[in-house]
């Protein structure tokens, strides 16, 4: 019973759905994650609860409310559309009601062979279809218009609470939540579309229960208790039968999503699986998780259809039912024809608002999954919010200061590795620090506690408000190689001519070439045209345009040949000079040429921050690693 409660809970009545099983394993993990591995077979990728563990329906009708309200809330357009949909929601009822009685009339006009009266029936129905017609086509465009502007308006609220704070970055790496882009995009619009399908059928349903109830109840008593005893043994054995399913369901969306995630991550690494030549255990890996998706799918078909045997046998049933059990009141001449279909159309509308469960069974499971996905990744979002203070920099003390760290201490973010302990620095304009170390010492770490990307173990970072970070993977965002050269710069206005000397800076004049027409609105995906070492330069092109007063380059020429590193740096020595302080993290020897700071992270927690000397610089140049 706690199941069938459970299901009731969700929603009254349900109807079409869209937020079908096959939407909801339209999974991929985010991009950013691609790389990393993943537990083979996880099955905890789709939901937010461990697999068989689904919320209650009193916990499910809580994250419901947490996720529809507020939009009716804070929108009084909102709450006019919701009294619109409402209305032509009891107009419909209304229509529907009319049509009924109509419909009698039309079958007793044409039993009793009454032409007169068969004729005026004719008339009253193309009026009533004059006004049933306009609510009919109204109501599916309000609700259809609601739905959308719900959609909107939630997506929204998403994504501006997922940008803010850098909140994509806790959801990726600080946080168990898969897909944010799918719960953001689809999940929302789904829900948005679902909730609306749910409490517009629950609300018609009401209506329709009273008013063709009081039908039945007036036409013969016993025909409303049957209908009541009807549907309730229909509701109670199918919730009986198919008690497996709403389990089996979430099942086989994990395993569904786990084999999606196996095809993007080949998709997303093509290249480097082809280099490896990877393709065999990475479509044996594929195929492991289909099978299991399949078998996930083949346990929900056959549930189905031992489910169908009792709904089909229902379905079938009903046509008969109400006919047979007011037959023997026509057969004593008590009641016309006209009233036989009556009933038969009353019981029928009766039915579907009391059969929920029948009906809807695996609809309402899915959207209770559906909803759990969505509710957990609003929880984050919201949790984060609530927690401590984003870990913010400080102020410098001094206007020539653009970093300072005291007493800073850095570890991972699960707390389970110290990489540096006691920190003090203090960095001028015009003066350049590079970060050495083995790989693995933390000197990313380091940079990311820096940009407040990773919260401090302990202690303070100050730093300047004009700071640029290049990471280690270079970035380019979708749009136009304008967008390109003012990623940094999305304020201020810089006219053509500056981006244009910007690319000639660092040698990518030509890209302004590539289209004659749109020069530098030319838009490709520059993330996998450009070479890496292209996209580096076009990161020091960003530099030169931003004129920051700090610039912290993580391996940011990396994939430069020297020449072109050198190049790079005197670039920023010209162009920017003593107004820009540079802190560098790097393994090349030749990286010291163009630093007068070490600050050495040699495996200990604690670093050592030294002068560089041009001793230092030649017996580094005998080195092919720092
Ligand atoms: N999000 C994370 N959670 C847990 N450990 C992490 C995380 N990020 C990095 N680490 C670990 O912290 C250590 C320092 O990583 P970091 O990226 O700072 O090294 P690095 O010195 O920059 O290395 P490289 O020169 O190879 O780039 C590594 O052992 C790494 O595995």
């Amino acid at each position: 019973m706690g199941r069938v409660l459970q299901v009731v809970a969700c929603c009254a009545i349900g109807e079409a759905l869209v937020w079908h099983a096959p939407l909801l394993g339209r999974g991929t993990r985010g991009i950013a994650r691609v790389g990393a591995s993943s537990s083979s077979g996880d099955d905890a990728m789709v939901s937010s609860s461990p697999e068989g563990e689904r919320p209650s329906a009193r916990v499910l009708l809580g994250k419901f409310y947490e996720l529809a309200v507020p939009y009716f809330k804070e929108t009084s357009e909102a709450r006019w559309l919701l009294a619109r949909v409402v209305g032509l929601t009891l107009l419909q009822s209304g229509v529907s009601v009319v049509f009924s009685y109509l419909s009698r009339d039309f079958y007793n006009a044409l039993s009793a062979k009454d032409v007169a009266s068969f004729r005026d029936i004719l008339l009253k129905f193309c009026g009533a279809l004059a006004a049933g017609v306009p609510v009919t086509v109204l109501y599916r465009f309000e609700r259809e218009t609601l739905a959308l502007r719900w959609r909107n308006w939630l997506t929204r609220d998403l994504l501006g609470k997922y940008c803010v704070d850098r909140k994509f970055y806790e959801v990726e790496y600080n946080s168990t939540i898969d897909n944010p882009d799918q719960r953001i995009s689809e999940d929302a619009a789904a829900f948005a579309a679902v909730s609306l399908s749910f409490g517009i059928t629950a609300l018609t349903s009401i209506v329709d229960l009273a008013s063709f109830s009081t039908i039945l109840y007036s036409i013969y008593p016993p025909l409303f208790g049957a209908i009541v005893v009807y549907a309730t043994l229909g509701s109670v054995l199918t919730a009986y039968v198919g008690r497996e399913l709403p389990d089996r369901n979430f099942r086989a969306l994990r395993r569904e999503a786990d084999f999606r995630y196996a095809l993007v991550r080949l998709r997303e690494n093509a290249e480097a699986v082809a280099f490896y030549d990877g393709a065999v255990p990475e479509r044996r890996r594929a195929q492991d998780r289909l099978d299991r998706a399949v078998d996930a799918q083949a346990d929900v078909i056959r549930t189905q259809r031992n489910v169908e045997f009792v709904t089909v046998a229902y379905r079938f049933l009903v046509q008969v039912l109400p006919v047979a059990v007011v037959a023997p009141l026509y057969f004593a001449g008590e009641v016309e024809l006209g009233v036989v279909t009556q009933s038969s159309s009353s019981f029928n509308h009766v039915l579907s608002d009391l059969s929920a469960i029948v009906t809807q069974y695996e609809a309402i499971a899915a959207f209770g999954a559906g909803l759990d996905r969505l509710a957990a990744f609003a929880d984050t979002l919201q949790r984060d919010d609530d927690d401590e203070e984003e870990p913010a920099a400080g102020k410098p003390s001094s206007p020539d200061v653009v970093l300072e760290t005291r007493s800073l201490a850095v570890q991972t973010p699960d707390g389970t590795k110290a990489l540096v302990d006691d920190l003090d620095l203090e960095l001028r304009l015009g003066q350049r620090l590079l970060i050495t170390g083995a790989s693995g010492a933390g000197k990313s770490s380091v940079l990311r506690t820096l940009a407040s990307l990773w919260r401090p173990k302990s202690g303070d970072v100050s730093l300047v408000d004009r700071a640029v970070f290049l990471p280690q993977k270079p970035y380019c965002s979708l749009g136009s190689l304008r967008d390109q050269l003012l990623l940094l710069n999305t304020d201020d206005p810089i006219d053509d001519d500056h981006l244009l000397h910007a690319l000639e800076l660092v040698g990518l004049r030509a890209l302004a070439a590539i289209d004659p027409v749109q020069g530098l609105g030319v838009t490709k995906d520059w993330a996998s045209m450009l070479s890496l070492g292209e996209q580096q330069r076009l990161a020091f092109a960003r530099l030169v345009l931003n004129q920051p007063k700090l610039a912290v380059l993580d391996e940011a020429t990396s994939a430069l040949d020297l020449d072109t590193e050198r190049r790079m740096y005197d670039l920023l020595k010209t162009k920017l000079g003593d107004d820009l302080a540079v802190v560098s993290v790097g393994h090349r020897p030749s990286l010291l040429q163009h630093h007068d700071l070490r600050l050495r992270l040699d495996g200990t927690t604690t670093p050592q921050l030294e002068p560089i000397t041009d001793a230092d610089r030649r017996a580094a140049a005998q080195t092919s690693i720092i």
